[in-house]
């Protein structure tokens, strides 16, 4: 097996952005059709600003081999659409079994998890909270603050993500909105279909 270099990055929580990343990843609002419960109020922020970064990852990744490692760091613009606060698109591990790592830099975010049977579990980020994602759980990013949420994360290399996981179940179980109080709740998804228990297994038993 070859040897690879020592790596090094900067994070710029002012820039939101990991300095030295090789890869960067960006979503713009437009990027982000379906994703939210109001559609009225989506098209009117794509009207506005369809083509605006939402949220931008970038990240140093050495490699997608088994037992490597990518570092890096997302950065999400404040906002609502609706009563419905930012997100990310989120999805499940494309090698399910593979956990991940969220260290808060700055704003205060959600991390929305659901396991394949529909549990639903919610963790508040805010600086210097370091969230562990368990193998097999979606995972949605949520900034639930005024300013940009800048997280710096973790995960094996060899994880990919699946994003139909959450597309097939008309989005995630729960949503994140506006409390009316200035902070957030978690509340149904109305459109929500439960996963059939066949998937579930199928998901659950995957181990490579
Ligand atoms: O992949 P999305 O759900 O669009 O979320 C954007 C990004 O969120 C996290 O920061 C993950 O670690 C990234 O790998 C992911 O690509
Ligand atoms: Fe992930």
């Amino acid at each position: 097996m070859a040897l690879f270099e020592p790596g090094i990055g900067y994070v710029d929580i002012a820039a939101g952005q990991l300095k030295g990343a090789t890869n960067r990843y960006v979503k713009t609002f437009r990027d982000l059709e379906g994703l939210y419960e109001d559609a009225e109020a989506f098209a009117a922020v794509v009207a506005a600003r369809g083509d605006e970064v939402a949220y931008e990852v970038t990240d140093y990744k050495p490699s997608a081999n088994a037992g490597d490692i990518i570092i890096g760091v997302t950065r999400m613009e404040p906002g609502k659409v609706g009563r419905e606060y930012h997100m990310t698109r989120g999805h499940i591990h494309a090698r399910p079994n593979r956990p991940e790592m969220y260290y808060g830099e700055s704003g205060l975010g959600v991390m929305l998890l659901e396991s394949p049977a529909g549990d639903i579990r919610t963790v508040e980020i805010g600086p210097k909270a370091i969230c562990y994602v368990p193998p097999f759980w979606i995972h949605r990013s949520v900034n639930v603050g005024s300013e940009p949420l800048v997280m710096t994360f973790a995960y094996p290399a060899d994880s990919g993500q699946d994003y139909d996981v959450i597309a097939k179940a008309g989005g995630m179980k729960s949503r994140i909105v506006d409390d009316g109080r200035g902070g957030w709740k978690a509340i149904d998804n109305t459109a929500y279909l439960t996963r059939p228990q066949a998937l579930v297994d199928s998901i659950m038993a995957r181990l490579d």
